[in-house]
């Protein structure tokens, strides 16, 4: 594990929080960090996994314990956000999907499974701060918070099939939570990635923000929102909405791992995501 919990900008040393912080490595190894501003209660959760933030073992290890960590700390907020100026996540690791060794690929679907019940499920209000491109898992990371701000001329979306992949029901139902059930139909069978404008038009996102210091406002006045309700309650109406979903997951859960692991094995999705890999690379030159 090598995320941070920062409070007011500094390593918290309060008796009160003093279990929470987790020892630190070298800066260059950290691959999310969490600050919480004292004075709100909020929590600033960073992935930090150049280049292109993907979600890789480590880091969706990372990213399931912090926000343990913050729904522990009784925060009152999460705001998702990256330290890329470009990509907010890039999704999925390939490289974990391609030529795998067989223990941790079952490993990296269970971890992926546990990031997207701590936040789907989340008792904490969650946020996205969307600060660059955020295609497939990234865009799950995004759909599966309350809320989403993002910063214009990027790109978000689930294009599993545009990869010859097709996205596991809880990918589905995260993003039928958020949009239209005829929008995401056609979202999901085109694989189509949308530009931040027109996310905002169908409602993939809540807001645009010119910057992220302003998108993170925006997160943060969507936490005030709430300044009226009573947290418990508040939580368990969004527990409600949600049951369905992460019942059918937690169902599921093992069967879940199975499956993916005989998709990714058969040959002909071993050669497609080879292909997909190699175009990026070229692309990359
Ligand atoms: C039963 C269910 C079965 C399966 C379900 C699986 C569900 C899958 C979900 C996923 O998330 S799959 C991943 C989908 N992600 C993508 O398609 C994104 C691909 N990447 C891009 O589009 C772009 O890289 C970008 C994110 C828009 C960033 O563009 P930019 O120009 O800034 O960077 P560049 O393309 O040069 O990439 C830099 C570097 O990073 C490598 N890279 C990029 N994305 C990935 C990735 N997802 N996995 C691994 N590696 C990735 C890229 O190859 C470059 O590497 P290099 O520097 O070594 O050349």
């Amino acid at each position: 594990m090598q995320s941070a919990l920062i409070v007011g900008k500094k390593i918290c040393s309060s008796l009160l929080l003093r279990n929470w912080v987790r020892p630190l490595s070298a800066a260059s190894d950290k691959l999310t960090n969490v600050e919480v501003n004292d004075k709100t209660g909020f929590a600033k959760l960073t992935m930090n996994r150049p280049p292109v933030n993907g979600l890789n073992l480590d880091l969706l290890r990372d990213l399931h314990q912090s926000i343990q960590d913050i729904e522990k700390n009784k925060c009152r907020g999460l705001i998702l956000t990256s330290a890329s100026n470009t990509i907010f996540s890039a999704g999925l690791d390939i490289m974990e999907m391609y030529k795998p060794d067989q223990e941790r690929l079952k490993q990296f679907w269970t971890a992926l499974q546990d990031v997207w019940l701590a936040l789907y499920g989340s008792a904490v209000p969650t946020a996205a701060a969307i600060n660059g491109h955020s295609p497939a898992g990234g865009c799950l990371l995004a759909a599966s918070c309350e809320y989403r701000v993002m910063l214009p001329k990027y790109t978000i979306g689930l294009n599993e099939t545009q990869l010859g992949i097709v996205a596991p029901k809880w990918f589905m139902s995260t993003f039928r939570n958020v949009l239209p059930r005829r929008i995401a139909e056609q979202a999901l069978t085109q694989g189509k990635m949308f530009t931040s404008d027109e996310a905002l038009k169908i409602g993939l996102v809540d807001e645009l923000a010119a910057t992220k210091e302003e998108a993170l406002l925006k997160c943060e006045k969507f936490f005030a929102s709430f300044a009226k309700t009573d947290p418990i309650a508040r939580y368990l109406t969004k527990k409600q909405l949600r049951h369905n979903d992460i019942k059918e997951l937690l169902d599921e859960k093992v069967q879940d791992v199975e499956n993916f692991v005989l998709f990714v094995n058969q040959p002909s999705v071993q050669k497609g995501l080879g292909l997909y890999l190699e175009s990026l690379k070229k692309k990359a030159k």
